[in-house]
């Protein structure tokens, strides 16, 4: 609600729950606001490592986009705060967290819950790309999975307005589109692409330019070495929309509101999802 952008929270505020998952700079928690009774997510990061990743202005970037972003497929982040030595992140809960864990759970997904996934993300994606953010970070990592099972975008760490672009790598290569790894200028475009290698993840349980050595993912991505396995067998529907997002001239990817006409997605979505 509106009140909760204006007011300082502190740690007072909250009673602290079950941890929910570590990341790189702090854990995340259950925590229940004492008087709205509102269920969220608390994520406390330490200023030390902050400071010495120098990753403070992503930070403030992040608070800053979010704060101004509201979608279903989004994880809400409703403020923030700190004390002497952390930061916390006051985030809406995912009650049934993280999609990696599912996707390994699983292995892989059927058709339908991929194109569901998929549309619902494209949705999500065009409505940033609308407010000239670009994500550039999409990955099965940084997506949860809400109480009625939709997804949800989490981590803007790495989200930027379209007009300041900066180009540093950060975690797996696998999802970077080949203007990322040569580092050349970058566009909203980077999110079809990512969207392209997810959906390749979703139906083959691995992601297209995988190999042992980053050199070698780095030369697939360049090449656009796509292949499609012939096991689990998966429609020509899908390779198809799936080779229509790997494309390396990023001007020439399908556009995300093509994306969600594109026979496969029409046919698998389960659109109320
Ligand atoms: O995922 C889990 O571990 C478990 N889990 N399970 C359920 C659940 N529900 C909500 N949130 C969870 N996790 C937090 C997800 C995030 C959202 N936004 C973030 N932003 C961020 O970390 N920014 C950030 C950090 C450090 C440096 C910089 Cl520059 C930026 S993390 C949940």
């Amino acid at each position: 609600a509106g009140e909760d952008k204006q007011r300082r929270w502190t740690l007072n505020d909250f009673d602290i729950g079950k941890p929910l998952g570590r990341g790189k700079f702090g854990h995340v928690y259950l925590a229940r606001e004492k008087k709205s009774n509102h269920i969220v997510a608390l994520k406390v990061l330490f200023k030390s490592q902050l400071k010495q990743s120098q990753v403070e202005h992503q930070l403030r970037r992040e608070v800053e986009i979010q704060s101004h972003l509201r979608h279903p497929n989004i994880l809400r982040l409703y403020g923030y705060f700190y004390d002497q030595t952390r930061v916390y992140l006051i985030l809406e809960y995912a009650a049934k967290g993280e999609l990696y864990k599912e996707l390994q759970k699983c292995k892989f997904f059927s058709e339908k819950r991929a194109a569901t996934y998929i549309s619902s993300l494209a949705r999500a994606l065009i409505y940033c790309h609308g407010k000239h953010v670009i994500h550039r970070d999409i990955k099965p990592e940084n997506l949860l999975i809400g109480a009625q099972g939709e997804l949800k975008i989490a981590d803007f760490g790495w989200s930027v307005h379209t007009f300041n672009r900066r180009r540093t790598m950060c975690g797996t290569l696998d999802y970077l589109p080949p203007e990322m790894v040569e580092s050349v200028e970058h566009d909203a475009n980077v999110d079809i692409w990512s969207l392209g290698v997810l959906c390749y993840e979703f139906l083959y349980g691995v992601p297209p330019f995988e190999a042992k050595e980053h050199s070698d993912t780095y030369r697939r991505i360049i090449k656009v070495d796509l292949k499609f396995p012939p096991k689990p067998i998966i429609s020509s529907s899908a390779k198809d929309l799936i080779s229509q997002m790997l494309v390396k001239d990023s001007s020439q990817r399908l556009p995300l509101h093509k994306l969600l006409e594109h026979p496969w997605i029409i046919q698998n979505a389960d659109l109320s999802g």
